[in-house]
């Protein structure tokens, strides 16, 4: 499903009204069917009397419309027009005359002068993907009227008091149980916290084709089945093995993680790579701790590195490593493994040195903070960094409060000037691939934060790129399985406040 900002619905609009010839009455009158239909729907059919808020915008003019055919549906509306609606312009005084004509009640708001006991539901048509910044004056005294009288609101659009491109939340704003996206779902829609305020989202047809989006360049993605399809040629369910195959089909991972203390960083990465399909995976640990994990997962192969005696990853030679990953499909770097003085030198001369496809996490990502990576010199294999949002800050020099208010547009920038694929997790992770791409994943479930959850996404992501699946599919279908093994998990837990690493490596 495509994913829009204000610019580029106003650039798919402009096209749909100048070159297809779909007159711009006909969009809104399209948009306020819809919406009203989405308002009325399910079990609110029962809603009888509906305040409508129209500010003075198209997003208004969308309201009028709606007002309307609830009358005409046999509900009782009532328009409350944020200013005096003799100010419209356009389409919106268009629909005003109609409304008037029809027949629909309309007031002008004051300030505490409704009665919110009149309505049983409320329409939000005051701001839509035009509105910039807070809401100001009667916009705002309206909208914390609407939210304090806890009656169920239907947002046209956006919620308004939304950033409609960043899902930032400005105060105050709509508190929506429903929302009706028009012709596409926008981003703001679709990031926390401002889904947290659109409620339930729908989207509302109004005659612009889907795909214009993709004529349009637009290169935001919800994942769904529909999208893995038709991006990636993914069939989510079918059974993914041919039946003259053997282990060598589906490749070998090699998770070079873990050290004596976070022995289970490794382990966890590892069998999510066994789990998800990988042929082979082989576990890499300095000499020391191998005693230790001998025998945790016997499926596992595994390996250790001359270590000095230490235990440690900082006696390990990057020579080894590469030695050892060059043969592999997928090699999973970083988790567990500590930060020690060369850390940096060991790191880029596994990177340069190795044709590998990396999947770099945890204290691989917090050594790549440190350096310059972009100058390193390229690599023709794909490179996955998987960081959470305080990794994210760390990688671009910033704070995570400016990572969490524009969660695709870090993660897309960061991997188009570095050319790689960012795993930017957290509720509704987003995948970005060095081509600007971005998916935004809806799998998954807040009983997944606890320890280990990120290990065994690398371990999921490292076994796709070992089946063969090109880094970016990789990514993002391991997030999408990775949640949906998650959601799995907590439906068979419903009683538990939250779900294992393990519980999540149990339903790959
Ligand atoms: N294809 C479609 O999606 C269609 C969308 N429609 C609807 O049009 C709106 C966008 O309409 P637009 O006129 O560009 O902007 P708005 O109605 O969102 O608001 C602009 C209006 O409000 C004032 N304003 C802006 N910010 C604020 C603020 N913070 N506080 C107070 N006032 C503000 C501004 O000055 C303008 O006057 C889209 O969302 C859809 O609902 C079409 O109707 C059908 C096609
Ligand atoms: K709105």
């Amino acid at each position: 499903m495509y994913v829009v900002t204000s610019e580029e619905m106003r650039k798919i609009d402009a096209y749909a009204i100048q070159k297809i010839g779909l007159p711009s009455l006909v969009l809104m009158e399209n948009a306020g069917r819809g919406a009203a239909k989405a308002a009325v729907s399910g079990e609110q059919a029962e809603i009888r009397r509906w305040a409508v808020l129209v500010g003075k915008g198209n997003n208004g003019g969308d309201g009028v419309a709606a007002s309307r055919h609830l009358m005409e549906w046999g509900f009782s509306p009532t328009i409350i027009y944020v200013d005096n609606p003799d100010s419209f312009q356009g389409e919106a005084a268009i629909q005003r005359d109609i409304a008037a004509a029809f027949g629909v009640p309309s007031v002008i708001y004051e300030e505490g002068e409704v009665n919110w006991a009149d309505y049983d539901g409320i329409v939000d048509a005051l701001l839509g993907t035009g509105s910039s910044g807070a809401p100001r004056k009667k916009y705002a005294s309206l909208i914390i009227e609407a939210n304090e009288s806890v009656l169920p609101i239907t947002a046209m659009d956006i919620p308004s008091g939304l950033d409609p491109d960043t899902g930032q939340v400005h105060t105050p704003c709509i508190q929506a149980e429903r929302t009706a996206a028009l012709a596409y779902t926008k981003r703001g829609l679709e990031q926390y916290p401002g889904l947290k305020q659109a409620g339930e989202v729908s989207i509302c047809s109004i005659g612009i084709m889907a795909d214009l989006a993709s004529e349009h360049d637009v290169r935001t993605f919800r994942t769904d089945a529909a999208m893995l399809e038709k991006r990636f040629g993914i069939y989510h369910g079918e059974p993914a093995r041919e039946a003259d195959s053997n282990k060598g089909t589906y490749g070998h991972v090699l998770t070079a993680a873990g050290t004596r203390l976070m022995a289970g960083a490794g382990l966890m990465s590892a069998t999510a790579s066994l789990r998800i399909g990988a042929g082979l995976v082989t576990w890499a640990v300095p000499e020391r701790v191998l005693d230790n994990v001998v025998g945790r997962q016997p499926e596992i192969m595994l390996t250790a590195f001359a270590d000095e005696g230490t235990g440690d990853w900082s006696a390990v030679k990057a020579s080894d490593v590469v030695n050892v990953i060059e043969n592999k499909q997928a090699a999973v770097l970083g988790p567990g493994m500590g930060r020690w003085k060369k850390d940096r030198d060991w790191l880029e001369k596994i990177w340069k040195t190795s044709s590998c496809p990396l999947v770099i996490d945890a204290d691989g990502l917090n050594i790549l903070s440190e350096t310059n990576f972009s100058l390193w010199k390229k690599r023709s294999a794909p490179v996955i960094l998987t960081p959470h949002p305080g990794e994210m800050a760390r990688l671009c020099g910033c704070s995570v409060k400016e990572v969490q208010q524009d969660r695709i547009g870090i993660a897309r920038q960061f991997a188009e000037k570095n050319g790689v694929v960012v795993v930017l997790k957290g509720a509704r992770t987003v995948t970005a691939a060095p081509d600007g791409s971005v998916s935004i994943n809806t799998t998954g479930n807040p009983k997944m934060a606890t320890g280990g959850a990120g290990d065994v996404l690398t371990g999921v992501i490292a076994g796709l790129l070992a089946q063969g699946f090109e880094a970016e599919s990789a990514a993002v279908y391991g997030v999408y399985l990775h949640g949906l093994a998650g959601d799995e998990a907590a439906q068979k837990r419903s009683r538990s406040r939250a779900v294992a690493a393990g519980d999540i490596i149990d339903e790959l």
